[in-house]
């Protein structure tokens, strides 16, 4: 059966490659997009890319994937550590949730230190760089395939 990932970007990460560099590094969404969608081609899943800087548009996303996606790769970016909203959002979820920091969070302010969708996460990647949405994607095809 065909499975089918959403990931789903949050706040700010439309700029990743071009905001705070010595952070975040030089690829970009596009690359990250471009580099996923050759690796869900080989291990046979289907993905979605989206990224949106509202809160609201992103539960609207994941209420939507509840019809058709089996898991969602999430960076919610600055709401990882303030949204309730979008934690509740993915409870509501039956499929695989995995989330991506590109930094390592645990490394930065204390204020980054929690994240609200680590309470639902199935794995967290964080402080692999754009690595981690490959290596989450991987990981997703061991959990569902
Ligand atoms: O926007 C982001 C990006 C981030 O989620 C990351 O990918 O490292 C970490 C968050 O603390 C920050 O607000």
């Amino acid at each position: 059966m065909e499975k089918r990932i959403l990931f789903l970007n949050g706040p700010n990460l439309n700029l990743l490659g071009e905001r705070q560099k010595d952070v975040y590094g030089e690829v970009t969404l596009d690359d990250v997009e471009q580099r996923c969608r050759v690796l869900a081609d080989d291990l046979g899943l289907t993905v979605r890319f989206e990224q949106t800087n509202y809160e609201g548009a992103m539960i609207e996303l994941i209420h939507e994937a509840r019809t058709y996606a089996h898991g969602i790769i999430i960076n919610p970016g600055g709401y990882s550590h303030t949204s309730v909203a979008i934690l509740d959002a993915l409870n509501a979820f039956i499929g695989t949730v995995l989330e991506v920091h590109v930094s390592n969070i645990h490394k930065r302010q204390a204020f980054r230190h929690k994240s609200f969708v680590s309470l639902r996460a199935d794995g967290v990647m964080a402080g692999f760089g754009t690595d981690g949405y490959e290596l989450a994607l991987r990981r997703m095809a061991s959990v569902l395939l």
